[in-house]
């Protein structure tokens, strides 16, 4: 139990280290905390904020770990390691992509209300 606890912090850190992407994704997410301390969200966008920061961590751990297994399977180029690498990539784009819109979604009003005062 502690161990395998220990091998996914060490795939986190790994991940940090060698993903540029990763740690974008890093410090987008502590600027949106910091938005949601100043904005002072409510409990449910609050959750949603959290969801949203999370699937994109875990969805880009999965995106590394595909990347690595293509790497290790082929140093070729193979129309099928193309496809598994993009189809991973395109997976986080989506995610990314709706992460933004719930960021516009949630904080736009908040600024807004600020820019109106
Ligand atoms: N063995 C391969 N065969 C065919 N195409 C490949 C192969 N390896 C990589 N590619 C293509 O190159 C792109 C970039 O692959 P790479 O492994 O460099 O990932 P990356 O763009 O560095 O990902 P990240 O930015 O998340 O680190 C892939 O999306 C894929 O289209």
């Amino acid at each position: 139990m502690m161990a395998s606890f220990s091998f996914a912090i060490n795939g986190i850190r790994t991940a940090i280290m060698a993903e540029r992407n990763m740690r974008i994704h890093l410090v987008s997410s502590v600027i949106v905390i910091c938005c949601s301390i100043f904005f002072s969200i409510s409990t449910i966008e609050w959750l949603i904020i959290l969801l949203v920061i999370g699937g994109i961590f875990a969805l880009e751990l999965v995106n590394s770990a595909i990347e690595r297994v293509v790497d290790l399977v082929t140093e070729e180029y193979l129309s099928l390691a193309k496809q598994a690498k993009d189809l991973a990539a395109g997976a986080v784009f989506i995610y990314a992509i709706v992460s933004i819109v719930i960021g516009i979604v949630i904080f736009l009003p908040y600024m807004l209300t600020i820019l109106s005062r």
